[in-house]
């Protein structure tokens, strides 16, 4: 049995709305109910439209949030409930890559003090080492050593990247949670990110969660995939299977909006009929029930569990 490294045991995670008459007023489920386990060394993808809360599932992978139900467990340490300080220790081992470079590296420090600092925060190499560190870091992500000296605006948005990824694994993380990490780069660019992040992936003992909404991606790269629909996961399975026996009704859409070269034959996802449903806190049905051709009543009332329908395969739909 594969190890588990990271886990999410029933965890929701609760805000207010930002928009609309009831703001601020009324709480909805950014997750609900999430079970998942990632395991030491795997590729798992997270996929999922715009909203559906695979950000928030970010966030508390990585501690900075903490869930209002359920519990968030690394390597069988269930930190979600630590204090900052407890906490301290498991951030090193658990880094993020955002989508967008600009944002995360502060325009104000050089690339030395973007890679040292989390170096020294974390108290991992002594003050006459950090040059070299930072320098072999670079080296790796295919920067020069005389970079360390330049500000983030002199470079381009791949190598902001680049940095973004140094900065994350100079810290040697067990797990590298990737949030739309290429989204905002041109297609040459994402190629050279995507081999990088395969290169690291075979030199180190690192599991990558792979968030994105970008489907032909996440296959590519992912030894599971997990799909999420408003706020919980509907469907989780092995890559092959899961291209071959998509089950959940909103799977099997997302994977016939995979963009055909001919418009003609292109089906979107813009297919998709209806509203998707209130996610307040009284909405208890499944949450595709609204989009579902294939419903039945009792997808209003009750949302499904995950089952599991082949070896590894779970879906979330009473229809099996
Ligand atoms: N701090 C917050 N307060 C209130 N609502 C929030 C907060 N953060 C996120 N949300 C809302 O929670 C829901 C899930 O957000 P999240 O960012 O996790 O989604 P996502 O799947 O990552 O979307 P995207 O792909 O657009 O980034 C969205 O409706 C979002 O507007």
């Amino acid at each position: 049995m594969d190890k588990i490294t990271l886990e999410f045991r029933d965890v929701s995670k609760v805000y207010h709305l930002r928009r609309g008459f009831f703001a601020g007023k009324k709480a909805f489920y950014a997750l609900r109910h999430i079970n998942l386990s990632v395991y030491e060394n795997e590729v798992l993808g997270i996929l999922g439209e715009s909203g559906c809360g695979k950000s928030t599932l970010a966030r508390l992978a990585l501690g900075l949030e903490t869930p209002e139900e359920g519990e968030v467990f690394f390597e069988g340490v269930n930190f979600s409930a630590f204090s900052e300080k407890e906490r301290r220790p498991y951030r090193r081992k658990i880094q993020i890559v955002f989508q967008d470079p600009f944002a995360s590296l502060n325009p104000r420090k050089k690339i030395y003090e973007l890679l040292a600092e989390p170096l020294m925060i974390h108290r991992l190499a002594p003050k006459r080492e950090l040059r070299a560190r930072v320098a072999e870091m670079l080296t790796r992500v295919g920067l020069r050593e005389e970079d360390m000296d330049r500000y983030p605006h002199q470079f381009s948005g791949g190598q902001r990247q680049r940095i973004a990824l140094a900065r994350a694994l100079i810290l040697s993380p067990k797990v590298l949670v990737l949030d739309e990490p290429t989204s905002a780069l041109d297609v040459s660019v994402q190629a050279q990110i995507l081999k990088l992040l395969l290169e690291f992936k075979k030199i180190g003992n690192l599991t990558y969660l792979f968030i994105s909404h970008d489907l032909p991606l996440v296959l590519f790269l992912s030894q599971r995939v997990a799909v999420m629909y408003l706020g919980r996961v509907v469907e989780i399975s092995p890559t092959e299977d899961f291209m071959s026996r998509p089950h959940h009704p909103y799977t099997r859409l997302l994977l016939e909006s995979v963009p055909e070269p001919d418009p003609a034959r292109r089906k979107l996802m813009s297919h998709i009929k209806g509203e998707p449903p209130d996610p307040t806190l009284e909405f208890t049905g499944c949450p595709f029930f609204p989009r579902c051709q294939e419903a039945l009543s009792s997808c209003e009332r009750e949302a499904p569990a995950l089952k599991e329908i082949a070896k590894g395969h779970f879906v979330a739909c009473h229809r099996l």
